[in-house]
């Protein structure tokens, strides 16, 4: 029989295409990561990856075993919160997935709230965007998610916990600063971004039709865009979060085009056992 273990270093592997990166958030030595994985491809007579020189990709079968083997890890974990949840709020992980915005700026506060009640218990959170969060908690990576953007799931359970506001705003220079625009104008200026997936970016582009955007770039941080935005003259729309100190500093200005008011929705996957843990964290919201 295999062992959570070999199913743990397998799905790491599968994830980051790299044994010593693997190896290295499973706290084992490369070598040990790549003799599991050569013992669980000897017992089946299967290959599960390709190796081509430093790079390690999954087969076919690999591919298709993969989902397999997370929703057992998934179980796996959710049976060893069960027990450890016997002994009442003593101990015990509560892992949460949260969009950049709230894992930045909104949750922190209230994590170490929940820390100062609760100190035994581990809090982890996952990071990523708003569609990657989704994914933590369908794959059971974490119990709870809050995330920015909208997210259409049958098998997840959503809350709104707080409301947000993504801004449009520039360098003070630029000729759209602190001004209202027509639409037409946003389509013929260039644009920083955040990435596809997140929930800021979809905030902008339920409202203006994303394709007539002129988007010079596109990255995966708030930071990141922030500071390619303070270092050019392009827009982008980021929420308030992440801005309010340089609008109070004049370092950016608002540019008056309004963006519908946006939710945070809380996360559960909905045929999951909810632990002690996460029922008291969401009594705090
Ligand atoms: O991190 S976000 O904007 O989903």
């Amino acid at each position: 029989m295999m062992t959570l273990e070999q199913l743990r270093i397998f799905t790491a592997v599968a994830e980051r295409e790299h044994l010593t990166r693997a190896a290295e958030t499973l706290h084992l030595t490369p070598s040990a990561v790549s003799s599991a994985i050569r013992v669980l491809e000897e017992r089946y007579g299967i290959a599960l990856f390709h190796r081509t020189g430093r790079r390690i990709e999954l087969t076919e079968a690999g591919l298709a075993f993969l989902p397999e083997a997370r929703a057992t890890l998934a179980r796996a974990t959710s049976a060893d919160l069960f027990l450890t949840e016997i002994g009442g709020l003593k101990r015990g992980t509560l892992a949460i997935a949260a969009s950049q915005t709230v894992g930045g700026y909104w949750l922190p506060p209230l994590l170490i709230r929940f820390h100062e009640t609760y100190p035994a218990i581990d809090i982890r959170m996952v990071g990523g965007n708003t569609e990657q969060a989704a994914e933590a908690v369908l794959e059971g990576r974490a119990e709870l998610g809050i995330v920015e953007g909208e997210v259409d799931h049958p098998a997840l359970s959503q809350r709104i916990v707080a409301r947000d506001r993504v801004l449009v705003v520039a360098p003070p220079g630029h000729p759209l600063a602190g001004r209202p625009v027509t639409p037409d104008e946003l389509t013929q200026t260039r644009w920083i971004l955040r990435e596809p997936g997140s929930g800021t970016r979809s905030a902008l582009t339920s409202a203006l039709d994303e394709t007539a955007l002129d988007i010079a770039l596109s990255l995966p941080s708030n930071e990141a865009v922030r500071s390619a935005v303070l270092a050019g003259n392009a827009l982008t729309a980021v929420s308030e979060y992440v801005v309010r100190d340089d609008l109070a500093a004049g370092r950016l200005a608002l540019v008056a085009f309004d963006l519908p008011e946006r939710a945070f929705r809380l996360l559960r996957h909905k045929e999951r056992y909810r632990s002690k843990a996460a029922l008291a964290f969401e009594k705090l919201l």
